[in-house]
């Protein structure tokens, strides 16, 4: 720039370009297609998979890159930051990646985009071929990872600015290690879930066949602490799909729900917990304060609602109910078809012991064992109970000790409380009773017809 003058200098530049054009067309033959991260209302698969994909491309050679970690999280990850270049080979060519993300946010559609350069002869190759294998390449990654993440609406709403057109999910890795493996639970019923998934999973052309929306739903209930979440966990670690847990007390409206639904992700578990405890959802129907309840949640109304959307946009999806009184749930939910499946879980049995003793003292067997299936015979424990004291020692004798003594107190309370209700019964009755000739006596006394009364 000091020695030659701009003129001259510009002149050159021109003579170099026109050079360069003639004996490498192809430097200035290049396309770029722009990949947004939505297409509509949908995530677009592309965008996210590009992601993954280029995340496994960053390389000491990237100028600059993001890492995160939450703490729960036990790996560092690695991003893309905005505006740097990468590149990737393919077949013998070059193609350059860049990450844009645009400073105002645009209202409508997408936030951020890729811009994929590459030369343009190349165009044909690149959609054929390309695409496909960043996909697949992403798909790979992902089952890889073996990263199953729960997502939940609070960590959003810490964040608070924009809470109220918010329909973002904040997400964590699950780290629920529960698997069908570790769940206690009647093995036939868990054979049949294993089963009922993987056919689910297995027959996308069946669903596609019979014009049916490719989800599935699962309704889990009994008492507490007898692994509904558990088995929501295991089913999520088996099948690597993400898991949405969904909060209904905090929703006000069919709309608000429906933004929530949309943006979650095909290959995922739709969790809602609690559904009778969601009570007011019934209520807000029938509730005169709320005329407006074409607006408003009702259950039906959702249900009916993520019928219909999952039946045009949505693929393998599955939405999980659980519940500990299945008696207080809403007919809409129990009516055949809803719910494809009813899953029972229940106080836990001898085998289940077995399967709690494997997992927590890796013992499959020992002399202490036919007291507690004795024991376990005569009163009713959940797995929650067993789990806790089987974790109160690492040794085996001890845990197991902890187990019969546990199992005897509870059945010694039983008892007291079986002796204690009848003690009460009988007592109402000599009550009743003694009150009840007290009077016969009194009127006796009054009436002056004595024989014919008492006969
Ligand atoms: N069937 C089971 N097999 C193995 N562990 C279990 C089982 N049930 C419960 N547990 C243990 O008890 C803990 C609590 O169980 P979980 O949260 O799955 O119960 P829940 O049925 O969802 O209860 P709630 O109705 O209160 O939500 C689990 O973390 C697990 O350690
Ligand atoms: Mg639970």
């Amino acid at each position: 720039n000091d020695i030659i003058p701009t003129p001259v200098r510009s002149y050159l530049e021109s003579v170099l370009q026109y050079l360069f054009h003639r004996f490498t067309p192809a430097l200035s033959q290049s396309t770029t297609i722009v990949v947004d991260d939505y297409s509509g209302i949908n995530r677009n698969e592309i965008f996210e998979s590009a992601e993954i994909y280029l995340r496994s491309k960053i390389s000491p050679a990237t100028d600059r890159f993001k890492v995160h970690k939450t703490r729960r999280q036990n790996n560092i990850n690695l991003g893309i930051e905005k505006d740097i270049e990468m590149i990737d080979k393919f077949q013998g060519f070059e193609l350059t990646w860049k990450f844009v993300f645009p400073e105002e946010r645009k209202h409508s559609g997408s936030d951020k985009y890729f811009e994929l350069s590459f030369d343009k002869k190349f165009k044909k190759i690149v959609l054929k071929e390309y695409f496909p294998f960043v996909l697949e390449k992403a798909k790979e990654i992902k089952a890889q990872d073996k990263v199953v993440r729960l997502y939940t609406r609070d960590f959003v709403h810490s964040y608070g600015d924009d809470e109220e057109g918010s329909s973002e999910w904040g997400s964590v890795n699950l780290e629920h290690p529960s698997t069908f493996d570790t769940l206690a639970m009647d093995p036939e019923m868990k054979q049949s879930v294993i089963d009922d998934l993987e056919r689910f999973v297995r027959r996308k052309e069946y669903y596609k066949k019979v014009g049916k929306a490719w989800k599935r739903g699962y309704l889990l209930y009994g008492p507490p602490g007898t692994g509904k979440s558990s088995l929501v966990a295991a089913m999520a670690n088996y099948l690597r799909f993400d898991i949405y847990d969904l909060e209904l007390t905090s929703m006000y409206s069919n709309s608000e729900l429906r933004r929530v639904l949309l943006s979650t992700t095909n290959r995922s578990i739709v969790l809602i917990e609690d559904i009778d405890c969601s009570a007011q959802m019934k209520d807000r129907d029938s509730d005169g304060d709320y005329d407006n309840s074409t607006s408003k949640l009702t259950l039906s109304g959702m249900l009916n609602f993520i019928d219909g959307l999952w039946s045009t946009c949505g693929d393998e999806r599955i939405i999980v109910f659980t519940t500990n009184h299945k008696d207080k749930l809403d007919p809409a939910l129990l009516r055949p078809g809803r719910m494809d499946m009813h899953i029972h879980m229940s106080y836990c049995t001898y085998n289940g012991f077995k399967v709690l003793a494997r997992n927590y003292l890796g013992c499959q067997g020992h002399r202490l064992f036919r007291q507690i299936e004795d024991l376990m015979g005569k009163v009713t424990v959940t797995p929650a109970e067993l789990a806790e004291e089987l974790m109160k020692s690492e040794l085996v004798d001890a845990a197991l000790d902890g187990v019969i003594r546990f199992l005897t107190n509870k059945l010694e309370l039983a008892d007291k409380d079986d002796v204690e209700d009848t003690q009460v019964e009988e007592s109402k009755v000599v009550k009743k009773t003694s009150r009840a000739s007290k009077l016969f006596r009194k009127f006796v006394r009054s009436s002056s017809k004595t024989s014919f009364l008492v006969q």
